[in-house]
Protein backbone atom coordinates (compact mmCIF):
# COMPACT_ATOMS: atom_id res chain seq x y z
CA UNK A 1 0.00 0.00 0.00
CA UNK A 2 3.29 2.26 -0.41
CA UNK A 3 2.35 5.48 -2.14
CA UNK A 4 3.99 7.03 -4.79
CA UNK A 5 3.97 10.35 -5.60
CA UNK A 6 3.23 11.20 -9.87
CA UNK A 7 3.31 15.40 -9.32
CA UNK A 8 4.02 18.35 -7.21
CA UNK A 9 2.52 22.05 -8.17
CA UNK A 10 3.23 24.96 -5.71
CA UNK A 11 -0.54 26.40 -5.51
CA UNK A 12 -1.50 29.51 -3.36
CA UNK A 13 1.66 28.68 -0.93
CA UNK A 14 0.81 25.53 -0.44
CA UNK A 15 1.19 22.09 -2.58
CA UNK A 16 -0.89 19.92 -4.67
CA UNK A 17 0.24 16.73 -5.07
CA UNK A 18 -1.25 13.76 -6.78
CA UNK A 19 -0.71 10.34 -6.17
CA UNK A 20 -0.95 6.82 -6.70
CA UNK A 21 -1.35 3.50 -4.87
CA UNK A 22 -2.54 -0.47 -5.41
CA UNK A 23 -5.71 -0.22 -3.31
CA UNK A 24 -6.93 -3.66 -1.46
CA UNK A 25 -10.69 -2.21 -0.99
CA UNK A 26 -10.71 -1.99 -5.19
CA UNK A 27 -9.79 -5.27 -5.51
CA UNK A 28 -6.00 -4.72 -6.09
CA UNK A 29 -5.95 -2.14 -8.48
CA UNK A 30 -4.38 0.93 -8.76
CA UNK A 31 -5.74 4.36 -7.82
CA UNK A 32 -4.76 7.77 -7.52
CA UNK A 33 -6.16 10.88 -5.80
CA UNK A 34 -5.07 14.50 -5.51
CA UNK A 35 -4.19 15.69 -2.11
CA UNK A 36 -3.59 20.40 -1.41
CA UNK A 37 -1.76 20.58 1.65
CA UNK A 38 -1.85 24.10 3.39
CA UNK A 39 1.01 26.01 3.96
CA UNK A 40 0.49 25.56 7.58
CA UNK A 41 0.97 21.84 7.03
CA UNK A 42 4.88 22.54 7.23
CA UNK A 43 3.72 23.29 10.74
CA UNK A 44 1.57 20.51 11.79
CA UNK A 45 -1.33 18.03 11.11
CA UNK A 46 -4.10 20.15 9.54
CA UNK A 47 -8.05 19.51 9.50
CA UNK A 48 -8.87 17.71 5.86
CA UNK A 49 -11.96 17.89 3.50
CA UNK A 50 -12.72 15.42 1.31
CA UNK A 51 -14.08 15.91 -1.78
CA UNK A 52 -16.47 13.43 -3.99
CA UNK A 53 -16.84 13.91 -7.70
CA UNK A 54 -19.77 12.93 -9.76
CA UNK A 55 -20.10 10.67 -12.67
CA UNK A 56 -17.53 10.14 -15.43
CA UNK A 57 -15.02 12.54 -13.29
CA UNK A 58 -11.49 11.02 -11.96
CA UNK A 59 -9.60 13.16 -8.71
CA UNK A 60 -8.65 16.27 -11.26
CA UNK A 61 -12.33 17.59 -11.81
CA UNK A 62 -12.70 19.12 -8.05
CA UNK A 63 -9.12 19.50 -8.06
CA UNK A 64 -9.04 21.46 -11.64
CA UNK A 65 -11.99 23.06 -11.66
CA UNK A 66 -14.08 23.55 -8.37
CA UNK A 67 -11.92 26.69 -7.30
CA UNK A 68 -11.30 25.86 -3.52
CA UNK A 69 -7.90 26.08 -3.06
CA UNK A 70 -7.51 29.73 -2.46
CA UNK A 71 -10.11 29.55 0.29
CA UNK A 72 -9.06 26.37 1.94
CA UNK A 73 -5.33 27.78 1.70
CA UNK A 74 -5.95 30.64 3.46
CA UNK A 75 -8.44 28.73 6.21
CA UNK A 76 -5.21 26.24 7.16
CA UNK A 77 -7.68 22.52 5.60
CA UNK A 78 -6.33 20.32 3.25
CA UNK A 79 -8.38 18.86 0.46
CA UNK A 80 -8.27 15.25 -0.47
CA UNK A 81 -9.98 14.41 -4.05
CA UNK A 82 -10.14 10.79 -4.75
CA UNK A 83 -11.17 8.97 -8.16
CA UNK A 84 -14.64 7.93 -8.52
CA UNK A 85 -14.28 4.29 -9.07
CA UNK A 86 -12.12 1.84 -9.30
CA UNK A 87 -10.00 1.69 -12.38
CA UNK A 88 -9.30 -1.56 -14.99
CA UNK A 89 -11.05 -4.02 -12.83
CA UNK A 90 -11.62 -6.26 -16.00
CA UNK A 91 -15.33 -6.51 -15.41
CA UNK A 92 -17.50 -7.58 -18.40
CA UNK A 93 -19.49 -4.06 -18.98
CA UNK A 94 -17.87 -1.77 -16.74
CA UNK A 95 -16.92 0.58 -19.88
CA UNK A 96 -20.06 0.60 -21.71
CA UNK A 97 -22.55 3.46 -20.15
CA UNK A 98 -21.06 6.59 -18.53
CA UNK A 99 -23.38 6.34 -15.32
CA UNK A 100 -22.54 3.20 -14.64
CA UNK A 101 -19.04 1.12 -14.02
CA UNK A 102 -15.95 2.74 -14.57
CA UNK A 103 -16.52 6.63 -13.41
CA UNK A 104 -19.39 5.60 -11.69
CA UNK A 105 -18.85 3.96 -8.58
CA UNK A 106 -21.71 5.50 -6.57
CA UNK A 107 -19.40 5.30 -3.32
CA UNK A 108 -21.13 1.79 -2.03
CA UNK A 109 -19.29 -1.56 -1.26
CA UNK A 110 -21.15 -3.61 -3.96
CA UNK A 111 -22.74 -6.79 -2.67
CA UNK A 112 -23.51 -8.33 -6.40
CA UNK A 113 -20.63 -10.69 -6.83
CA UNK A 114 -20.29 -9.02 -10.26
CA UNK A 115 -18.86 -6.17 -8.95
CA UNK A 116 -18.14 -6.53 -4.82
CA UNK A 117 -14.68 -7.34 -5.38
CA UNK A 118 -13.66 -4.24 -6.61
CA UNK A 119 -16.54 -1.86 -6.37
CA UNK A 120 -16.11 -0.74 -2.85
CA UNK A 121 -15.70 2.87 -3.00
CA UNK A 122 -17.34 3.43 0.77
CA UNK A 123 -14.70 1.33 2.21
CA UNK A 124 -11.83 3.39 0.35
CA UNK A 125 -13.22 7.05 0.72
CA UNK A 126 -14.09 5.91 4.78
CA UNK A 127 -11.47 3.74 5.97
CA UNK A 128 -8.85 3.26 3.23
CA UNK A 129 -7.49 6.51 2.56
CA UNK A 130 -6.75 7.27 5.94
CA UNK A 131 -5.07 4.74 6.81
CA UNK A 132 -2.83 4.90 3.66
CA UNK A 133 -2.49 8.70 4.07
CA UNK A 134 -1.84 8.17 8.30
CA UNK A 135 0.45 5.69 7.78
CA UNK A 136 2.64 7.57 4.80
CA UNK A 137 3.24 10.25 7.40
CA UNK A 138 1.41 13.03 5.77
CA UNK A 139 -0.03 15.81 8.27
CA UNK A 140 -3.32 15.34 8.13
CA UNK A 141 -5.53 15.04 11.25
CA UNK A 142 -9.04 12.80 10.79
CA UNK A 143 -9.94 13.38 14.02
CA UNK A 144 -10.97 16.87 12.21
CA UNK A 145 -12.59 15.70 8.98
CA UNK A 146 -15.65 16.63 6.95
CA UNK A 147 -16.61 16.09 3.22
CA UNK A 148 -18.60 17.75 0.20
CA UNK A 149 -19.58 16.33 -3.11
CA UNK A 150 -21.01 17.55 -6.65
CA UNK A 151 -24.25 15.40 -7.58
CA UNK A 152 -22.94 11.38 -7.49
CA UNK A 153 -20.35 12.57 -5.27
CA UNK A 154 -23.07 14.74 -3.40
CA UNK A 155 -24.77 11.74 -2.66
CA UNK A 156 -21.99 10.10 -1.49
CA UNK A 157 -20.76 12.82 0.54
CA UNK A 158 -24.38 13.36 2.27
CA UNK A 159 -24.64 9.29 2.31
CA UNK A 160 -21.17 8.85 3.99
CA UNK A 161 -21.80 11.39 6.62
CA UNK A 162 -25.25 10.33 7.09
CA UNK A 163 -23.70 6.39 7.43
CA UNK A 164 -21.12 7.80 10.04
CA UNK A 165 -24.11 9.26 12.47
CA UNK A 166 -26.12 6.28 12.41
CA UNK A 167 -23.56 4.09 13.19
CA UNK A 168 -22.50 6.52 15.92
CA UNK A 169 -18.80 6.83 14.70
CA UNK A 170 -18.74 10.65 14.05
CA UNK A 171 -16.13 10.40 11.32
CA UNK A 172 -17.03 13.73 9.88
CA UNK A 173 -17.84 17.06 11.30
CA UNK A 174 -19.98 18.27 8.46
CA UNK A 175 -21.57 16.80 5.05
CA UNK A 176 -22.00 19.65 1.82
CA UNK A 177 -23.28 18.88 -1.71
CA UNK A 178 -23.45 20.91 -5.08
CA UNK A 179 -26.55 19.26 -7.11
CA UNK A 180 -26.50 16.22 -5.04
CA UNK A 181 -28.71 13.06 -6.11
CA UNK A 182 -30.69 13.04 -2.64
CA UNK A 183 -32.70 10.44 -3.23
CA UNK A 184 -31.67 7.65 -5.15
CA UNK A 185 -34.10 4.87 -4.79
CA UNK A 186 -36.09 6.98 -7.06
CA UNK A 187 -34.28 8.29 -9.67
CA UNK A 188 -32.57 6.24 -12.87
CA UNK A 189 -29.03 7.21 -11.95
CA UNK A 190 -29.56 5.24 -8.39
CA UNK A 191 -31.59 2.87 -9.35
CA UNK A 192 -29.39 1.72 -12.51
CA UNK A 193 -26.93 1.87 -9.63
CA UNK A 194 -28.59 0.38 -6.92
CA UNK A 195 -29.94 -2.49 -9.65
CA UNK A 196 -26.14 -3.54 -10.55
CA UNK A 197 -24.29 -3.04 -7.79
CA UNK A 198 -26.41 -4.52 -4.73
CA UNK A 199 -27.51 -7.37 -4.15
CA UNK A 200 -30.62 -6.74 -2.82
CA UNK A 201 -31.14 -4.15 -5.48
CA UNK A 202 -33.05 -0.69 -5.24
CA UNK A 203 -34.51 -1.96 -1.49
CA UNK A 204 -30.82 -2.24 0.10
CA UNK A 205 -30.30 0.79 -1.64
CA UNK A 206 -33.00 3.12 -0.33
CA UNK A 207 -31.99 1.32 2.92
CA UNK A 208 -28.08 2.04 3.10
CA UNK A 209 -27.29 4.38 0.75
CA UNK A 210 -30.52 7.03 0.42
CA UNK A 211 -30.00 10.52 1.90
CA UNK A 212 -33.66 11.21 1.75
CA UNK A 213 -34.09 8.01 3.78
CA UNK A 214 -31.44 8.42 5.78
CA UNK A 215 -31.80 12.05 7.45
CA UNK A 216 -35.11 10.67 8.50
CA UNK A 217 -33.26 8.25 11.24
CA UNK A 218 -30.65 10.17 12.20
CA UNK A 219 -31.69 11.55 15.89
CA UNK A 220 -28.76 13.82 16.92
CA UNK A 221 -27.82 16.94 15.70
CA UNK A 222 -26.48 17.63 11.88
CA UNK A 223 -24.59 19.75 9.69
CA UNK A 224 -25.41 19.51 6.26
CA UNK A 225 -25.18 22.47 3.57
CA UNK A 226 -26.92 22.29 -0.37
CA UNK A 227 -27.24 23.93 -3.29
CA UNK A 228 -28.73 23.17 -6.17
CA UNK A 229 -29.34 25.19 -9.20
CA UNK A 230 -32.76 25.98 -10.67
CA UNK A 231 -31.43 25.54 -14.37
CA UNK A 232 -30.08 22.16 -14.14
CA UNK A 233 -30.82 19.63 -16.60
CA UNK A 234 -30.30 16.92 -14.06
CA UNK A 235 -32.49 18.24 -11.17
CA UNK A 236 -35.21 15.38 -12.08
CA UNK A 237 -32.03 12.96 -11.21
CA UNK A 238 -31.64 15.43 -7.66
CA UNK A 239 -35.02 15.20 -5.79
CA UNK A 240 -33.74 18.11 -3.39
CA UNK A 241 -37.31 19.34 -1.72
CA UNK A 242 -37.50 15.56 -0.72
CA UNK A 243 -34.44 15.75 1.18
CA UNK A 244 -35.00 19.13 2.49
CA UNK A 245 -39.19 17.36 3.50
CA UNK A 246 -37.88 14.39 4.99
CA UNK A 247 -35.12 16.70 6.69
CA UNK A 248 -37.65 19.03 8.63
CA UNK A 249 -40.38 16.23 9.11
CA UNK A 250 -36.98 14.26 11.07
CA UNK A 251 -36.96 17.62 13.60
CA UNK A 252 -33.74 19.06 11.72
CA UNK A 253 -34.13 22.80 11.37
CA UNK A 254 -32.63 25.15 8.92
CA UNK A 255 -29.41 25.55 11.30
CA UNK A 256 -28.60 21.51 11.06
CA UNK A 257 -30.21 21.56 7.26
CA UNK A 258 -29.80 24.23 4.91
CA UNK A 259 -30.80 23.60 1.57
CA UNK A 260 -30.22 26.59 -0.84
CA UNK A 261 -32.37 26.95 -4.66
CA UNK A 262 -29.75 29.44 -6.44
CA UNK A 263 -31.23 30.80 -9.64
CA UNK A 264 -30.87 30.39 -13.13
CA UNK A 265 -27.80 28.01 -12.05
CA UNK A 266 -26.65 24.38 -13.92
CA UNK A 267 -25.35 21.00 -12.99
CA UNK A 268 -21.53 22.22 -14.25
CA UNK A 269 -18.61 23.41 -12.25
CA UNK A 270 -19.62 27.26 -13.43
CA UNK A 271 -22.17 26.76 -10.52
CA UNK A 272 -20.21 24.80 -8.51
CA UNK A 273 -17.00 27.68 -8.26
CA UNK A 274 -19.38 30.47 -7.87
CA UNK A 275 -20.37 28.86 -4.14
CA UNK A 276 -16.79 27.24 -3.79
CA UNK A 277 -16.14 29.75 -1.00
CA UNK A 278 -19.24 29.32 1.03
CA UNK A 279 -18.54 25.36 1.21
CA UNK A 280 -15.04 25.78 2.40
CA UNK A 281 -16.28 28.08 5.08
CA UNK A 282 -19.10 26.39 6.63
CA UNK A 283 -16.65 23.26 6.82
CA UNK A 284 -14.31 25.32 8.36
CA UNK A 285 -16.75 26.64 11.14
CA UNK A 286 -16.70 23.22 12.10
CA UNK A 287 -13.16 21.73 11.58
CA UNK A 288 -11.34 24.62 13.78
CA UNK A 289 -13.70 24.53 16.54
N1 LIG B 1 -21.71 12.63 -20.17
C1 LIG B 1 -22.91 13.17 -19.65
C2 LIG B 1 -22.67 14.30 -18.67
C3 LIG B 1 -21.85 13.88 -17.50
C4 LIG B 1 -21.80 14.96 -16.44
O1 LIG B 1 -22.41 15.99 -16.55
N2 LIG B 1 -21.06 14.68 -15.38
C5 LIG B 1 -21.00 15.63 -14.29
C6 LIG B 1 -21.44 14.95 -13.04
S1 LIG B 1 -23.10 14.37 -13.23
C7 LIG B 1 -23.47 13.56 -11.77
O2 LIG B 1 -22.77 12.90 -11.12
C8 LIG B 1 -19.60 16.16 -14.16
O3 LIG B 1 -19.17 16.57 -13.11
N3 LIG B 1 -18.90 16.17 -15.29
C9 LIG B 1 -17.48 16.54 -15.33
C10 LIG B 1 -17.20 17.99 -15.54
O4 LIG B 1 -16.00 18.36 -15.43
O5 LIG B 1 -18.12 18.80 -15.78
C11 LIG B 1 -23.82 13.64 -20.76
O6 LIG B 1 -23.41 13.51 -21.87
O7 LIG B 1 -24.91 14.12 -20.44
Amino acid sequence: MSLEKLSSNKHYEGTLAKYKFRSAALGDTYTQFNLFLPANAAQGKVPVLVYLAGLTCTEDNGAQKGGFMRDAAAQGIALLFPDTSPRGAGIDGEDVDWDFGSGAGFYLNATNPKWSKHYNMFSHITQELPQVLEKAGLPLDFTRQSIFGHSMGGHGALTVYLASLLSGMKQYRSASAFSPICEPSEVPWGTKAFSGYLAGGVAEGKDRYDATAMIGKVKGAVNILVDYGTADNFLYQLHPDKFLEAARVAGHDEVQVRVRKQEGYDHSYYFISTFASDHIHFHANFLKA
